[in-house]
């Protein structure tokens, strides 16, 4: 993962150059002191004449380059932060079927929103702010040396202690973030399951159970963060503490230069405001170093996610284009030897043997958790990690892209997801098709007969997960999304088990009787009036077929 792109590589440069310039023209402001100073002692009115005319100049240039330099800063953040989230999602979308659900989806929104925020703050502004620093403190140093090597002497003493806090509480620093990262993950997931079992808390009267479970993991949440924050605040306070003793330290020794007749009253103004400008950026760095290598972990795991990692076995799933590109199955679907199970000791499907002939209708019967639904997560692409085979008209599965699956396969599941949208773009999920495709689909999914009762028809809003509509109309949604896209396989799994008896049994038939489909209904068990339509039943028992 690239966290600066090649035009941000150049905004970053050039912010350094302006945020350097900004920070070195600011150190120049001890000269100009020194120099007002010394004209008003001296009562020399041309020359103060003179320099509040150049004081107005610098200010005007101080003014045009530090906005500049914070223009580009903030174009910097919205860039990075902004391919970050492009990278990241790009990047878990296209994991494997069997990887993305290795992980709660909580954990991919706390890496969208916690941790991009946590880049923002802990890596992309700190380190902004650090290199303006370095020139800042290199300027100063120039012009201490000049003033007087002795104070800058003194002033590299604390300087060397000053850089020794940070080096000592990085490593510490690093756990800690990355502790506070894991459990803002974890609050993530665990405010996401709460807030989807709304419904379940309410009519269980779960509240004050789940209100204690929500505070316990909202204080570990914010103890991790205060941990972090703990020792940062200790670094805060050891930085500003050393930084106070070197102006002290300053103040007391230019004083005596003073006294002993080795400096002017305005070198020695110059001098004590110096010291603040020079101890300043050494305070930030102090600061903001710690931060930037505690982020290290959380670079990491982005990393981890980013679309520059992730693996997917068929690339990057580009949607096809269903009028110019019809796919083709014109044989048989081959299972050999199917082994498979989540855990190696547990297989779920074991030696599976089936033949699925093409324009066939078979259905798959066996009871709840026998692995109906892990065979057609088989079928469809979830995972290559099996033994045995799966032939699609003599290729195996290993040697077809997911694009190519889905172009062969459609499914119709039993939960249906719906996007928040309206129910024409939960048909067409961004793909184009005819009128006459979508009337055909609508018809023939059953959608038609609610259609009428919607007050904006095909184009009415369907609610988070489809919650303005029954799990009938949404299941009917689904037959609709898989028809419309004629794949030459569809498999139902238990795909019209929401609608009532009469409307299952219509859709059903209408897509029994369509030639040229091959069909794979996944049931518990089917309906008698149905069973002459198939061409051959088989029973899963044990992971086994019977
Ligand atoms: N992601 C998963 N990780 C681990 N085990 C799983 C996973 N999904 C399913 N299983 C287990 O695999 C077995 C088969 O599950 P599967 O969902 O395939 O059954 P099913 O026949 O479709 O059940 P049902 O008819 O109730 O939907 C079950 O014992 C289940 O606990």
């Amino acid at each position: 993962m690239k966290l600066y792109k090649r035009k941000d590589r150049l905004l970053l440069f050039g912010a350094m150059i302006l945020g350097g310039l900004s920070a070195a023209l600011s150190a120049f402001i001890s000269i100009l002191l020194q120099r007002i100073i010394d004209a008003a002692s001296s009562k020399d009115m041309n020359a103060f004449l003179n320099l509040i005319a150049f004081t107005l100049l610098y200010l005007t240039v101080l003014g045009i380059i530090g906005y500049l330099e914070a223009y580009c800063t903030k174009l910097i953040i919205k860039n990075v932060t902004k391919h970050l989230r492009a990278d990241i999602f790009t990047g878990v979308m296209n994991q494997a079927p069997s990887e993305y659900t290795s992980r709660n989806t909580a954990d991919y929104l706390s890496a969208l929103i916690n941790d991009i925020k946590m880049v923002e703050e802990n890596h992309l502004v700190p380190l902004m702010l650090s290199s303006q620093m370095i020139i800042m403190f290199l300027t100063t140093l120039g012009i201490l040396f000049y003033l007087s090597p002795i104070v800058t002497a003194i002033l590299f003493f604390f300087l060397i202690l000053m850089f020794l806090v940070p080096s000592l509480l990085g490593r510490h620093m690093q756990k800690r973030q990355d502790a506070c990262s894991e459990k803002l993950s974890e609050f993530t997931a665990k405010a996401k399951d709460f807030l989807n079992g709304y419904e379940v808390i309410r009519s269980y009267s779960m509240l004050p159970y789940i209100l204690r479970k929500y505070a316990q993991s909202n204080e570990e949440t914010a103890d991790k963060k205060f941990a972090a924050d703990k020792l940062l605040a200790a670094n805060e306070c050891i930085s500003d503490l050393l930084s106070i003793l070197s102006v002290i330290a300053i103040v007391f020794t230019s004083s005596y230069l003073m006294l002993t007749g080795n400096i002017t009253i305005g070198t020695l103004m110059a001098l004590i405001q110096l010291s603040s400008t020079f101890v300043a950026p050494v305070v930030m760095l102090m600061q903001n170093v710690p931060k930037i290598t505690g982020i290290k972990p959380v670079l990491e795991r982005l990393e981890g996610l980013s679309s520059t990692h992730a693996s997917s076995p068929g690339g990057i799933i580009s949607p096809c284009n269903p009028l110019s590109d019809p796919p083709r199955f014109h044989r048989d679907l081959i299972c050999t030897n199917l082994t498979f199970g989540y855990s190696s000791d547990r297989p779920v499907l074991k030696n599976l043997q089936i033949q699925i002939e093409a324009h066939g209708k078979y259905a798959l019967l066996g009871e709840s958790g026998c692995g109906k639904s892990t065979f057609i997560k088989l079928l469809t692409g979830y995972t290559t990690a099996f033994d045995g085979d799966i032939l699609y008209d003599g290729i195996s599965i290993k040697n077809l892209s997911q694009e190519h699956l889905n172009r062969l396969t459609a499914v119709i599941h039993q939960n249906v997801f719906l996007f928040d949208t309206d129910i024409y773009e939960n048909i067409c999920l961004g793909e184009t098709f005819t009128r006459q495709q979508l009337d055909q689909a609508v018809q023939e999914s059953g959608i038609s007969q609610f259609l009428t009762t919607l007050d904006h028809g095909l184009h009415t809003q369907v609610g988070e997960n489809g919650r303005n509509l029954s799990g009938g109309q949404r299941q009917r949604i689904a037959v609709a999304r898989a028809l419309i896209r004629r794949t030459p396989i569809l498999v139902i799994d238990e795909g019209t088990s929401a609608v009532d008896l009469k409307t299952a049994h219509e859709i059903e038939k209408n897509l029994l009787s369509q030639k040229t489909l091959t069909i794979l209904t996944i049931t518990h068990h089917l309906d008698e009036s149905l069973i002459q339509y198939y061409d051959h039943v088989f029973h899963l028992e044990n992971g086994c077929v019977g």
